[in-house]
């Protein structure tokens, strides 16, 4: 059975919220099949997360993944809900809970609001309308700082004519006080909207502040717009923090990443086509030394082999190719001949990837590069674009003027 999902939701007393909140998690069990999906509550509403944990991991094989439904990092995030997690696992002996990432920010995310906003502001233009966002106010700095980050991506992105922040609850600016802000700036067209998932007792006083103000500024038009709800992208982010959690293969064991050093030692492929040319390439720049066993091969190789910096045998593959090999690639378009080089590799204790059923071998090959004096490997999850796009986005990190490490 796949590891059961229980989605750490606030909780609230307003039915509809807690309606939206069991409707997407219909969205996300959609989206990912096999596996139970349940809500938990922090307060409010009824599982709590600890209990919904509990008969998870009873029924669920002992393992379970938490996905926080948060958009910031507030308490919730950093210890109630790891208390929880320590409270259920506690309550059944020799379980393990996964806690994901919580949702924001994230592109998908800001793109919702950005809907939600546009629909709100209806015909008026973004160059006449000014955006107040306002937050959930949270104890924790950093939390109030990511909000104002967002509200500054929106003005970034949305060519409005300002946004400005505010926080319904513990911290300032009130609603009300960015609403002054926002009119002594000259704002007469107003669209107000909270940063929050689902109906709810903010979302009632965003509407109540908002129209009190209204009334006491009859030359300005406010609107309010709706929150982020029970939409396709929040359930594809929540299903992705989900999947984010699993262990690389479906075995249950994660990848060891290891840096063969391969200079000078033998390295064989088989298969002369598109995947294997490409790892032939990086395994000569490896320094190994490489033998290419394929009937045909790519100008790639080809040209490789003339340049002496790899042999090409041009012809199929024989067992005994694989004698005296540290390291195989298994890459031709022939599943049995892939099968028989990735058993021979295995009675010799060699690593063998196998390209067309990476089950079938014991490496996988992971997505690299090098940047700042580093090479940077991912291996995913058989989701190869995926790798090559962490792959990317931590080669644009590390490129950024000023990476943290
Ligand atoms: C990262 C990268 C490194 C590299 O190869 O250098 C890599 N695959 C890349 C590309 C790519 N792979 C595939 C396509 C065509 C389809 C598409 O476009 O989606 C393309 C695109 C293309 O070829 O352009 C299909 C595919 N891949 C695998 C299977 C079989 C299976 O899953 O069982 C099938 C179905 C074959 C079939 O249908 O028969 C398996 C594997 N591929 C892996 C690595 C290993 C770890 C994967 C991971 O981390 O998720 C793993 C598990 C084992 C291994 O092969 O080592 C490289 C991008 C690097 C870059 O861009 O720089
Ligand atoms: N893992 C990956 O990243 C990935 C990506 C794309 C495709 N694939 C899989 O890998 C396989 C190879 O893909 P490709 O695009 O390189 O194929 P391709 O058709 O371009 O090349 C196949 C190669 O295998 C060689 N070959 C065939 N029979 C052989 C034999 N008996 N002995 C030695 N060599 C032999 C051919 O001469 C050719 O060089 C595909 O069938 C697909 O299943 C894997």
């Amino acid at each position: 059975m796949s590891v059961p999902l229980i989605i750490a939701a606030h909780g609230t007393r307003v039915g509809e919220g807690v309606a939206q909140c069991e409707e997407l998690a219909g969205l996300v069990a959609e989206r990912l099949p096999g596996v139970p999906v349940t809500v938990g509550y922090v307060e409010l509403a009824q599982p709590t997360i600890t209990d919904a944990l509990v008969a998870s991991l009873a029924d669920g094989g002992r393992r379970a993944v938490v996905v926080p439904l948060m958009l910031g990092t507030g308490g919730h995030v950093r210890s109630d809900i790891p208390q929880f997690i320590a409270e259920a696992t506690a309550r059944v002996p020799g379980s393990r809970v996964e806690y994901a990432r919580h949702l924001g920010p994230e592109p998908r995310l800001i793109e919702a609001v950005e809907a939600r906003l546009t629909e709100a502001a209806g015909e008026w233009e973004p160059s006449e309308t000014t955006v107040v966002f306002v937050g959930r106010g949270a104890l924790v700095p950093e939390a109030n700082a990511d909000h104002l980050r967002v509200a500054r991506l929106l003005f970034e992105r949305g060519g409005w004519a300002d946004v400005e922040s505010a926080f319904i609850q513990v911290t300032r600016p009130s609603l009300p006080e960015a609403l002054d802000r926002a009119y002594a700036h000259g704002a007469r067209r107003i669209v107000v909207m909270g940063h929050w998932l689902f109906a709810g007792r903010l979302k009632g006083w965003t509407r109540e502040q908002a129209a009190e103000w209204q009334g006491a500024h009859p030359d300005a038009e406010v609107r309010v717009a709706d929150v982020i709800g029970a939409c396709a992208a929040l359930a594809d982010v929540v299903a992705e923090r989900y999947r984010e959690t699993l262990p690389v293969s479906e075995g249950g064991s994660p990848a060891y990443l290891a840096g063969l050093m391969l200079g000078g030692r033998d390295v064989l492929v088989v298969g002369g086509g598109k995947v294997a040319s490409r790892r032939a390439s990086r395994l000569v720049e490896s320094g190994a030394r490489v033998r290419v066993v394929a009937p045909s091969v790519t100008r790639a190789v080809e040209a490789l082999a003339d340049a002496g910096r790899l042999t090409w045998l041009a012809r199929e593959f024989d067992d005994a190719d694989l004698d005296g090999t540290w390291y195989v690639m298994a890459a031709t378009d022939s599943p049995e001949v892939n099968a028989r080089v990735a058993e021979g590799a295995e009675l010799r204790h060699t690593f063998c990837v196998r390209a067309d059923d990476a089950r079938g071998g014991s490496a996988w090959t992971p997505a690299t590069a090098e940047v700042r004096g580093v090479t940077v490997g991912v291996v995913g999850n058989r989701e190869p674009r995926r790798t090559r796009d962490v792959r990317d986005a931590i080669v644009a990190a590390l490129s950024e003027p000023d990476p943290t490490p």
